[in-house]
């Protein structure tokens, strides 16, 4: 498995660094046969898999139990965990002790949280207690209520100022990398060149060090807003309509099941039911 040194040297060197989410036990073992570079269970798993409308109402136990079935799917691939809503602001001691359950019962490499003004110093508690961060700036959903939707951000001359600057004060907080969301790619370009961690990009441009998509947008699964950053790699809902479909048919018109797909007794063993009386 890559550690938090490889991802460095890949920035060095070039090397694209591929990140995916996955939320399941099967996603998890598709993304890790399709070697990419990192996993992770994003917040996000509240919009795609719960049928939540905001990533808001996600807490700690859906994170614990959604990433506990993906680090079984993906024993060897670096996996990231968000730190949902509401889950380290406050107490930063809550938070640190939030963090390390969550380390211990996902067996995950590192732990995401967006933002930073108060967030940079329980994002350097937590790596002063050995624990692999990754910020993420820019659109930080888990604020949506606070940005005013998912807009994108920084494109005045002085949001874009501010979030360099936060960027940097991420890095210095111990930060492994940065996810930056829905940001112009200018803006990416100088982030990344300014920053030693790599940054990881989610409409942000091709400018980033690596990428992260939703997988449920990249593989169009599900009936939820995509936004207009996600390419369609595959359709899988296509496939799985259709797959549904043909089920419903084929039960109400009695040709499923065939005899191929039912088990059969001796003749014999038949007879001897009513032979009996
Ligand atoms: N399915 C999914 N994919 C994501 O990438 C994702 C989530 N959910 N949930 C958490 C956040 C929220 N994200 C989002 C959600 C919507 C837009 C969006 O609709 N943006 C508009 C552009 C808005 C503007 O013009 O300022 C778009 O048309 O894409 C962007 C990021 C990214 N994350
Ligand atoms: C969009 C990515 C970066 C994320 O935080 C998530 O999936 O929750
Ligand atoms: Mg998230």
């Amino acid at each position: 498995m890559k550690t938090t040194s490889d991802f460095l040297k890949m920035k060095q060197n070039r090397e694209k660094i591929v990140m995916v989410t996955a939320y399941d036990y099967p996603a998890a073992k598709y993304a890790e046969e399709a070697e990419v570079d990192m996993i992770l269970v994003g917040d996000s798993l509240g919009m795609v898999v719960l049928g939540y409308d905001s990533t808001v109402q996600v807490t700690v136990e859906d994170m614990i139990h959604h990433a506990k079935a993906v680090r079984r799917g993906a024993k060897d691939t670096f996996l990231v965990v968000d730190m949902p809503f509401g889950s380290y602001h406050g107490d930063p001691n809550e938070a640190l002790k939030t963090a390390v359950r969550m380390m211990q019962e996902t067996g995950a490499d590192a732990l995401k949280l967006e933002g930073a003004g108060e967030v940079l110093y329980v994002i350097k508690k937590l790596v002063q207690a050995g624990i692999p961060v990754v910020a993420h700036l820019g659109l930080t959903p888990q604020s949506v209520g606070v940005l005013g939707g998912y807009k994108v951000q920084g494109k005045t001359a002085e949001q874009a100022k501010n979030l360099i600057e936060d960027a940097l004060r991420c890095q210095e907080a111990g930060a492994m990398a940065l996810v930056l969301e829905c940001i112009p790619h200018q803006l990416t370009e100088i982030v990344s060149n300014k920053l030693v961690i790599p940054t990881i990009g989610i409409g942000a441009g091709p400018e980033a060090d690596g990428q992260v998509l939703v997988f449920h947008d990249l593989l169009r699964y599900g009936n939820h807003h995509i936004p207009k950053f996600a390419k369609e790699f595959a359709n899988v809902g296509e496939h799985i309509q259709k797959g549904i479909e043909g089920y419903t048919k084929s039960v109400k018109d009695g040709s499923f099941p065939a005899p191929e797909h039912c088990f059969n007794m001796k003749d014999e063993e038949l007879f001897s039911i009513y032979g009996g009386k």
